[in-house]
Parts: structure tokens; sequence; C-alpha cells
């Protein structure tokens, strides 16, 4: 609620003047029914037609009054709703942008989806319906009440019982409902998750020809989402027409006690006639209460997983005292690191790993798949911060570095290239915003990427499609080392960043970051040794632990592990 609350402040004046508003909109319609009496009452008995004609116009007059009322207020509460759900949706996305590598491992994509769009309509849609609907309708509903009472007293006994059977339709429904649309947000969660998961990878549900058996996941989803939406549906269904039955019956008793009232004379068939007016619309307005409480007690579901989002506590942000130092060497050292992605692993990832990199140096982190080589090298930029243990680079903890400042510095090439819809300078561009022509040019001749960019019929305008479908896997790796290159970072870290680079561009590759200008601290993971025979560190990793570390040549003589990957990829001779 608090979170709520902070987000309807602003528009506070749109929803009084909306109240306002509908206020002379409750005005027209709670008078109609006592014109109506009169008419029937005095112009009706008296046959005075002029009486008749004149009530008649004020009741237009009302009419359009309260056309005019009723406009206003929905313009106005509609436009605040909306402004409510675009400042929610905005922070929504700011505080997801915030999340660290292990917040968004928290939440599914697909759940963080629904989140910032049908969760945020439902909301919205609520924050509209009590702002305008659900206000009237209760104003309505005692205003008609006094309004009947005044006609005649009596008769209003029928209130007495009419209302409790209401209120008792309207607990259940709340009860029963709130249970069920929590789960029919979530079943709306994981269609999106099988429908985001299949249009992400078509290409691969189609070369494994799964498209069937992902037809029936998805039918699966698909049906699960209809059958808890009936199952909330249900309950609409059943609350209409008991609420049309006790409408019917309160009609019953009115003509039933009125015809008493008025063989006593206490009650003209006018004052009748307006209290079944007044009724059906108090009870109407009952209605439309009911089914605001539905959307309520499905929006309460949508407020409470919007409320995850926006309470999750941000588990890697700046130190109090950290500052934007420069790195100047690129000296990085790691002391006794140990890590785990959770607290329930039992088993650490990372075991105890000490070592230590000159400025300038390259470092190779081989490893059997699994082994924990991306892990290692995520802490650097702090994507996952260190369970125990410190990482310092020129002699100061990473953790001393403002997150901005630091990650500016490390240029990372993950083992994911992903690259955004846009042209591919547009993509280069992330890596400096303000870099020039020149500097776009020869970051992409060390990455090898310029000659094949050049070669599009467009160059660098190319206009890459989402996740850079339309270049190879090869052109997409390269494209990636140029965006970090364009960073001129102090520290590059490759993860398996030419894995589908052939070996004489790869070499090619290698040589341009070791030329003077790209010279910087570099970490490379690579699954060919060949990629590492010349690094000046070379960390060999198992099982989380660092088993042998050296230059080559050390290696071969201290590292048996080294010695059996060398002679497996490179033959015996070698
Ligand atoms: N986000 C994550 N949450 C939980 N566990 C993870 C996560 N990422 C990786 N792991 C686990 O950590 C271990 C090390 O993974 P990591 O990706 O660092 O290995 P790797 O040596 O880089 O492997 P590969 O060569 O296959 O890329 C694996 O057992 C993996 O299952």
């Amino acid at each position: 609620m608090k979170n709520l609350l902070k987000y309807i402040k602003p528009y506070w004046i749109f929803f009084i003047f909306s109240i306002l508003l509908m206020l002379v909109e409750l005005y027209a319609d709670l008078i109609q029914p006592a014109i109506i009496a009169d008419i029937v009452d005095i112009g009706v008995v008296n046959q005075d037609f002029n009486y008749i004609l004149h009530r008649s116009l004020i009741m237009i007059g009302l009419a359009v009054l309260g056309m005019i009322g009723g406009f206003g207020s929905t313009v106005l509460s509609s436009y605040a709703s909306q402004s409510f759900s675009v400042d929610l949706r905005r922070d929504l996305f700011k505080k997801v942008q915030s999340f660290s590598f292990s917040n968004i491992d928290k939440f599914k994509t697909s759940s963080l989806i629904t989140r910032l769009t049908s969760d945020v309509t439902q909301v919205q849609n609520m924050v509209r319906i009590t702002m305008r609907m659900m206000f009237r309708a209760v104003l309505l509903s005692i205003g008609g009440v006094l309004m009947a009472s005044l006609l005649n007293l009596r008769v209003s006994i029928i209130f007495v019982v009419a209302i409790p059977a209401l209120v008792v339709a309207f607990i259940w429904v709340i009860k029963k409902g709130f249970p069920i649309f929590s789960v029919v947000q979530q079943k709306l969660d994981k269609v999106n998750g099988v429908m985001r998961e299949n249009l992400v990878g078509a290409r691969v549900v189609k070369a494994f020809v799964r498209a069937d058996l992902e037809k029936n996941r998805f039918k699966e989803a698909n049906e699960g989402l209809m059958n808890s939406s009936v199952k909330g549906l249900k309950i609409v269904a059943l609350l209409m027409p008991a609420m049309m039955l006790i409408l019917n019956l309160s009609i019953v008793a009115v003509l039933w006690i009125g015809g008493i009232e008025y063989s006593k004379g206490t009650m003209t068939d006018g004052q009748i006639i307006a209290y079944i007016n007044y009724l059906t619309r108090i009870l109407m307005a009952l209605m439309r209460v009911a089914f605001g409480l539905i959307m309520i007690s499905r929006a309460k579901a949508s407020v409470l997983r919007i409320n995850e989002v926006l309470d999750t506590e941000v588990d890697i942000h700046d130190n109090p005292n950290a500052s934007d130092s420069a790195i100047k060497k690129g000296m990085v050292a790691f002391e006794n690191v140990t890590f785990k992605y959770s607290k329930e692993n039992k088993e650490p990832i990372l075991k105890d790993i000490s070592f230590s990199v000159n400025g300038g140096e390259t470092v190779a982190i081989l490893g059997a798949t699994g082994s924990g080589k991306s892990t290692l090298v995520n802490l650097i930029s702090r994507l996952y911060d260190v369970t125990e243990g410190k990482i310092l680079i020129d002699g100061k903890d990473i953790k001393s570095f403002k997150l901005k400042s630091l990650r500016n510095q490390i240029g990372m090439v993950l083992q994911e290239s992903i690259l955004f819809s846009g042209t591919i300078k547009e993509n280069l561009l992330w890596g400096d915003e303000n870099a020039n022509d020149n500097e776009i040019i020869t970051a992409s001749q060390s990455a090898q990427a310029d000659e094949f960019i050049s070669n599009f019929t467009k160059g660098y305008e190319t206009i890459l499609g989402q996740r850079g479908v339309n270049v190879s896997g090869g052109q997409k790796q390269r494209i990636s080392i140029a965006r970090a290159l364009v960073k001129k970072p102090k520290i590059l870290i490759l993860d398996d960043s030419t894995s589908a680079v052939d070996m004489a561009t790869e070499a090619k590759i290698q040589e341009a970051l070791r030329r003077k200008e790209n010279k910087c601290t570099t970490f490379v993971i690579a699954q060919r040794i060949s990629t590492v025979l010349d690094a000046d560190k070379i960390i060999v990793l198992d099982k989380g632990e660092i088993v042998a570390q050296g230059t080559h040549e050390e290696l071969l003589k201290t590292s048996e592990i080294y010695k059996d990957i060398y002679i497996s990829q490179m033959g015996k001779e070698a």
C-alpha cells in the first residue's frame, strides 16, 4: 500500500476534481427518482401537462449535467491512473536495471515481463475503478438509501435484510477470489515463459523438430491459464444471478409493503415508483461494488508481485566510501577468494582462489566445463560479489571503486555475445558513446571485424536484428570484442569470446591485442590451448580450485593436468 500511495500522490488533485465532478453526476442521479414521483403524483394524477413538461425538462437538464460530470470525472480519473501506471512501470524498469546478476537469477525473465506489463495494468485498473466506480457506487448507495428512506421509512426495512445479504456475497468474493487471481497471474507468467523461450529459441525448436512438443507445452500452459481464469469467472458468474435474485426479491418486497402503505394512504403510487427506482439504482451500484472488489482482489495479487520487485534489495551497490578512482596499471590480485551463488549451496563454486597479475599481462584460464572459469572473471567487475576473501586492482579492494567507474574501465566480452537491435555503429558505441569514427574503426580492426563490416553494403550503418540475428556467430563475437575495445579498457575480459572464430583470425586478434596501443591486462578464457600458449600466466582450474599456475613452459613441467590437456589437443609430437 505504501508503495502505491507514493505513486498516487502526484495525481491527487486530478482524483479530487474527478470526485467533485462525480458528485455532480451523483446529485443528478439521486434527484431524478424524486422528480419522477412528483410527475406521477402531481402531473399524471391531476393531468397537468404543463407540470409534466416543466419537470421533464428539468430531468433532461439534470441528465445532461450528470453526463458532463460523468465524462469529466472519467477523463480525469483515467488520466491520473494512466500517469500512475507510467510512473510505476518506469520505476519498475529502473529497478530491474539496477538488479545485480543474483537478483536477476531470482526472478525469471518472463515473470519480470508479466510484472511490468499485465500486473501494472491490473493495478492501474484497480486505481481507476476504486477512484471512480467504487467511490461513486458507495456514495450512490448511501445517498439512495437516505433518499428512499425519506420517501418512506417503513418500506426501508427491506434494506436491513438486502444489504447484509449483499455484504455476505462481497466477503465471499474477496475470500474466494484472491487466491484464484494470484494463481491466474502465475499461470500468465508460465504462458509468457514458454512463449518467450520459444520465440527466442525459434531456430533451435525448428532444428530439433521440437515444434509439436513445444506446441503441447504451450497448450498445457495456455490451458492452465484458461482453467484458473474460468475458476475466477465462475465466481463472477455465481455472483451475478445471486445479486439479481436479491434485487428482484427486494422489488417484490417494495411492492408488497408499499401496497400496504398505499392502502393505508401513507404512500402514493409516484412514491412507490420512485422507491423501486432508488432500489434498482442502489442494488446496481452495489453490484458494481462487487465487481470492483473482484478487480481489487485480482489487483491485490498484482500489487504483491510488483512490491516484490520494488522491495528487492539490490545486493551489489556502491560502498559508502567508494570513489571514482582511475585504474592506472591494471594489476589484479585475488586473495583467498571463495564464492557461492547462493547461501543454500553446500559446496562453494570457487575455493580459496589466490593469484596476482601485473598490469598489461595476459592471463589465460583453463579448465573443464563447469570448473568455474566464467564465475571467476565475473567477480572482477562485481557482477557477483565474493563470498569470502577479496579482489584487488592496483592494490585497492574493488569494493572501494564506484561500480560505474569500475565497470567503465573493464571491457567484458561475455560468453554469450548479445547485440542489440540498431546499427553496428550504435552497438559499438555502447563501449563509449563519445567515441569518434576513427576510434570505432581502430577497435574493429583489432577485433578483425573491420573487414567484414566494410564489406556490408551499408558498412557500419548495417542494421542488426534483435540479438544480432543477421550476422554469423563468429562475426557477432568479433563485434562484441570491438565493442569492448572501443571502451579502451584497462582490464579486458574475454570469456570464450573467440570460440566461433577460426584459428587464423583468432591469432590475428591475439596479436592485435598484444600491440602497444591496445595493451591492457587481459583475462582470456579459452577452450583451445593454442589460444593460451603465449599468455604471461596460465591458471588451471579444476572443480573451483586452482590446481596449477605458471607459463606454458613451467606448466608442461609441473602440471600433469595441463600436460594432458596439451597433449590431447596438440598431439604427442608437439
Ligand atoms: N547463475 C548461476 N547460478 C547458480 N549456479 C551457477 C550460475 N552460473 C553458473 N553456475 C554454476 O557454477 C559452476 C561454474 O560455472 P561457470 O560458468 O563458472 O563454469 P565454466 O568453467 O565457465 O564453464 P564453461 O566452460 O562450460 O563455460 C557450474 O557448476 C554452474 O552450474
